[in-house]
């Protein structure tokens, strides 16, 4: 197996699954697993990936005239799903937050996206970089809606004090990251959907500032973070780019179900389901 090029071609596909093709982030995450240690077994399984990707390079998805209802949705939470792992609560939360929040921000970070794009087709990474109001609604819904509120059970190596409590050595120890996100020493209004206060702030999202630590902090923090949001900001971006969305007839904001299901991630009880205009058609 030394011979076999499977990191890069593994890193090639995931450049492809993060910009034109999400339908393979299933097969690539699996693939991706086996990075350190291939067999020959995960080669042959990447040799399928391949020749899918090259059998589908013409196909792409269409959107019709008619009125398009959106009530399917990906991102990275494999664990919500026990039986086929679909991924679904982090979109969920974008969407409760968004249609919950006044229309006047996402009115806003449409008109963001729609004047740096210009004529293009589709939002693509390089575009994101300017999105500032993009960036800050992103930012708001992993610290209202983090998609592992207690993050991952962790185990103490020494024995420790914090804050006066005295944790011994072996201990599971869960960190409450919902909680940090939402505490009024912290955060003015915490448990309203702000994304202005996204905007030019210093708080670090990647472990430094544990008010905002959704991916966790230190050695074990998510290595996945770039990843993701890569994944969400192109995912959103392009949703919000190219279709309106209201919320369905009859049913207003106060209305929107926010309950959640219990477990290591947060994703919604039930589905939102949101019609969506294209813009564009
Ligand atoms: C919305 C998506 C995601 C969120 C919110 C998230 C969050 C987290 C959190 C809170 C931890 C525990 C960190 C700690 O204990 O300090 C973690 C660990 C981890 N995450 Fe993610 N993650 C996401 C997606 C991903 C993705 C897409 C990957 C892989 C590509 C990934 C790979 C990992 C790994 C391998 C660990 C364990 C790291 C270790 O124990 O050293 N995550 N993640």
């Amino acid at each position: 197996m030394k011979k076999i090029p499977y990191a890069s071609t593994i890193s090639s596909l995931m450049y492809a699954m993060v910009c034109t093709r999400p339908n393979i982030a299933h097969a690539v995450g699996i693939a991706s697993r086996y990075l350190s240690n291939p067999g020959k077994e995960h080669w042959n399984a990447v040799k399928w990936i391949l020749r899918y990707f090259k059998g589908t390079s013409r196909l792409c998805l269409c959107f019709d005239n008619g009125k398009t209802m959106l009530d399917g949705y990906t991102d990275a939470d494999m664990a919500g799903d026990l039986d086929n792992r679909k991924s679904t609560s982090g979109y969920d939360n974008l969407g409760n937050g968004l249609m919950k929040s006044p229309k006047a921000i996402l009115k806003k970070a449409q008109a963001e996206i729609r004047g740096a794009v210009g004529n293009k087709d589709i939002v693509n990474e390089d575009d994101i970089q300017k999105l500032s109001c993009l960036k800050a609604i992103v930012r708001e819904t992993f610290r209202l809606y983090p998609s592992a509120p207690l993050s991952v059970p962790r185990q103490t190596l020494a024995n420790c004090i914090i804050n006066g409590h005295e944790i011994q050595s072996n201990s599971i120890v869960y960190t409450n990251v919902w909680g940090n996100g939402r505490d009024p020493e912290y955060w003015e209004n915490p448990n309203e959907f702000l994304p202005e206060r996204c905007l030019n702030s210093s708080v670090d999202m990647k472990g430094k500032d544990f008010q905002l630590i959704p991916f966790g902090a230190g050695r074990r923090g998510c290595p996945g973070y770039s990843l993701v949001l890569a994944m969400v900001e192109v995912g959103l971006a392009n949703l919000l780019y190219s279709f309106d969305w209201e919320l369905p007839f009859g049913i207003k904001k106060d209305d929107i179900d926010t309950q959640v299901l219990l477990g290591l991630t947060m994703p919604n009880k039930n589905d939102l389901p949101l019609p969506a205009k294209n813009v564009y058609a």
